[in-house]
């Protein structure tokens, strides 16, 4: 017998900190099988991609007006693909050549794994995975959504010796829906630490730190601009006002492989650059509400593909 009842969503202890805090560390929510089959498709798909074909070969020369609309492009239209987006620190500022090989290169893989590659996309639909814990629509479901819809996924490699840092942000200023819903369902497919650049958290900044900043597409289609947000700034009913501790310490949360981080869309969160020898590979997809009366704005850079975003009530 398995004490499903309890590992599928979150136990009431588990809700609780998530509210108070704007994230939640799952420990052991994937089973080590599916940590190495994750890591294996990860492998596959930074060794299978073409180099020849990708535009950031390209971006050294730039367009006449110094705007890089191949890169642009390629970016903008990745939400229902699987792309490849270089760290910035892999190629040689004087040459512009890549300094490792494309599989040591690739900062992260995005934005439509979730539908398009089988073995992440199984976290989604996990009926075969029997020893995953707190699962996706039973989290979701926990935290009250009505129709929660997957709308992005990536592998971040935070690669040894060049892994980019994650500047502090919240992810409905990226994923904006009025009113905010997104959460992040983050795990971690090596450990996560301190050297190797593992996530860390304003703890209760989703109660005071309103979404002030949306990334929308430019009018002219050309690439993707912040402007301020005249929409609402919290979920319904989440905002206290400003009240709360905003002169806290980002706490990190160093985490084993096969754990999952769940994380508030207005939480404030970020992640230190990489330069020991030990990578960093994650997957995180997002959630939003795609319940009736949530409008999914037409200005965000990720638009949902023809079907709609993923359902995860099905
Ligand atoms: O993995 C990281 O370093 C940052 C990820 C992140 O910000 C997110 O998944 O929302
Ligand atoms: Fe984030």
């Amino acid at each position: 017998m398995s004490s499903s009842v309890a590992n599928d969503g979150l136990t009431p202890a588990q809700l609780e900190a998530f509210h108070r805090d704007g994230y939640l560390v799952v420990p052991d929510a994937l089973p080590p099988s599916t940590v190495s089959a994750l890591l294996s498709e990860t492998h596959d798909l930074l060794e299978g991609f073409s180099l020849e074909d990708h535009p950031m070969t390209k971006f050294s020369t730039g367009g006449e007006d110094g705007a890089d609309h191949v890169g642009d492009a390629y970016f903008l239209e990745s939400g229902n693909k699987i792309r490849f987006f270089f760290e910035e620190d892999a190629f040689d500022p004087t040459t512009s050549q890549l300094t490792k090989p494309k599989a040591l290169a690739i900062n992260k893989i995005g934005h439509y794994l979730h539908v398009l590659s089988p073995p992440f996309a199984s976290l989604l639909y996990p009926s075969e995975i029997k020893e995953m814990k707190a699962r996706p629509a039973a989290v979701a479901k926990a935290l009250g959504f009505t129709d929660p819809r997957c709308l992005q996924s990536m592998v971040i490699c935070k690669q040894p010796e060049i892994g980019g840092a994650v500047p502090p942000h919240q992810d409905s200023t990226f994923l904006y829906t009025d009113p905010p819903s997104a959460v992040g369902f983050w795990y971690a497919l090596e450990d996560a630490t301190l050297e190797n650049g593992c996530l860390s958290f304003l703890p209760g900044s989703h109660r005071w730190a309103a979404v002030e900043k949306r990334l929308v597409r430019k009018a002219d289609g050309s690439g993707t601009e912040m402007v301020d947000n005249p929409g609402p700034r919290f979920p319904p009913g989440e905002e206290c006002g400003g009240a709360g501790d905003k002169d806290g310490d980002y706490v990190p949360a160093e985490v084993k492989a096969g754990s999952l981080v769940l994380i508030h869309g207005n939480l404030l969160h970020k992640s230190e650059k990489n330069l020991s020898e030990k990578g960093r590979i994650i997957y995180t997809f997002h959630v939003i509400e795609g319940g009736e009366g949530r409008v999914y704005d037409e200005r965000n850079w990720l638009q949902p593909p023809e079907e709609g975003f993923t359902r995860l009530f099905t």
